[in-house]
C-alpha cells in the first residue's frame, strides 16, 4: 500500500518535510527480460524494494545481477519490462529518475585525464550544483574516504580501491534518494571497505536506500536489512534477510540452497590428483 496517488498512471509520490518520497517502493520492477542473441540474462524479474533499506541483490557469477542493475538506472534498454524508481518511469521520465539516483556501475568509466578533484567539480556542475556547495561537498567526501592526498592526481594512475571510492564520491554528491553499487567492495581493501560500509550507513540511517551487488554473503548479512536472490535470470527469494534465510544456519547456506550450488561444494572430492603427493 502507498499513500501516493495515480495521475495520468503515473504514481506520484506524496512528498515528506524533507522532499523524500514517502511510502512509495524505491523500485518496482515488472516482468524485465533481456537477451544478449540466444543468452537469456534476464528472463522475466517481478520485484518491489521497498525505500529506506539497506538491499542486497545477490547471485551466482553470470546469474544476470549487473544486467539487471543496468536496465533498473537506465543504462541499458530492456527486451520488455517496466521499471519504476520512485514511482517514476525510468525510460518515459528519465530526468526525474536520474535526479534522484547515484549509480557506480561495474567496470565504471570514469574521465582518466582529469584529476579526482577535477572530476567530482564536473559531476557538481553537470548535477546541478554551485560551484561553492561542490567544493564543500567534494572536500567532505574526498576526506572522509581517504583521498585528499590523490586528489590532484589524475584518475588514470588511481588503484582499483581508488577509482571505486572517487566513483562512489561522485555517485554521492548531489545526495540521492537512492544509491545504486555494482560490486562496490569488490577490489576494496579491508580499512578502505570499511570506510566504505561507514559512509553507507551514515546514508541509510538517514531514510536513502542502498541497492548493491555482491557474491560475498558475510557481508551482505552484516550489512543489508533486505535481499533479493538471483539466479540465472530469475529471482529465487526476496524480502528481509532474516525471512531469506528461514532456518538456515546463515544467508550463505541459504543462498547455496536457494541457487541450487549445494551439491557443488562438494564438488572437490572428485579431483582426486590434486595437491601434494604424485604427479
Ligand atoms: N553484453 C553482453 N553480451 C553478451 N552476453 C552478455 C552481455 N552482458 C551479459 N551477458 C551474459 O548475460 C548473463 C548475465 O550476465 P551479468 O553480467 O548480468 O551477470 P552477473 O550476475 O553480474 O555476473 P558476475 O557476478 O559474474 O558479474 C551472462 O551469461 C553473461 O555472459
Amino acid at each position: 500500500m502507498t499513500n501516493g496517488t495515480e495521475k495520468s498512471g503515473e504514481t506520484v509520490a506524496a512528498p515528506s518535510k524533507d522532499g523524500a518520497s514517502e511510502g512509495v517502493p524505491a523500485v518496482q520492477i515488472r516482468g524485465l527480460t533481456k537477451r544478449f542473441g540466444t543468452q537469456t540474462a534476464v528472463a522475466g524479474i517481478d520485484l518491489t524494494l521497498p525505500a529506506g533499506r539497506f538491499i542486497g541483490l545477490v547471485g551466482p557469477n553470470g546469474a544476470g545481477k549487473t544486467t539487471t542493475l543496468s536496465m533498473v538506472t537506465g543504462l541499458l534498454r530492456p527486451d520488455s519490462g517496466e521499471v519504476r524508481i520512485g514511482g517514476h518511469d525510468v525510460w518515459r521520465d528519465p530526468v526525474a529518475v536520474k535526479s534522484r539516483i547515484g549509480v557506480l556501475p561495474e567496470g565504471l568509466r570514469l574521465f582518466e585525464r582529469l584529476s579526482g578533484r577535477e572530476l567530482l567539480g564536473y559531476m557538481g556542475r553537470l548535477r546541478g550544483l554551485t560551484g561553492t556547495e561542490t567544493d564543500k561537498r567534494a572536500d567532505q567526501l574526498l576526506d572522509i574516504l581517504g583521498l585528499s592526498g590523490a586528489q590532484y592526481k589524475l584518475v588514470v594512475d588511481y588503484s582499483t580501491g581508488m577509482r571505486k571510492k572517487i566513483g562512489l564520491a561522485a555517485a554521492l554528491l548531489h545526495n540521492p534518494e537512492i544509491l545504486f553499487l555494482d560490486e562496490p567492495f569488490e577490489g576494496v581493501d579491508p580499512v578502505s571497505a570499511q570506510t566504505i560500509r561507514g559512509v553507507l550507513e551514515r546514508y541509510t540511517s538517514s531514510g536513502a536506500t542502498v541497492i548493491f551487488s555482491s557474491h560475498v554473503m558475510e557481508l551482505v548479512e552484516s550489512l543489508c536489512d533486505w535481499v533479493a536472490v538471483i539466479a540465472a535470470g530469475r529471482i529465487r527469494a526476496d524480502g528481509p534477510i532474516a525471512e531469506v534465510r528461514g532456518d538456515a544456519p546463515s544467508l550463505q547456506e541459504a543462498f547455496l540452497e536457494l541457487v541450487g550450488a549445494g551439491h557443488r561444494t562438494r564438488a572437490g572430492q572428485n579431483l582426486d590428483w590434486l595437491g601434494g603427493g604424485s604427479r
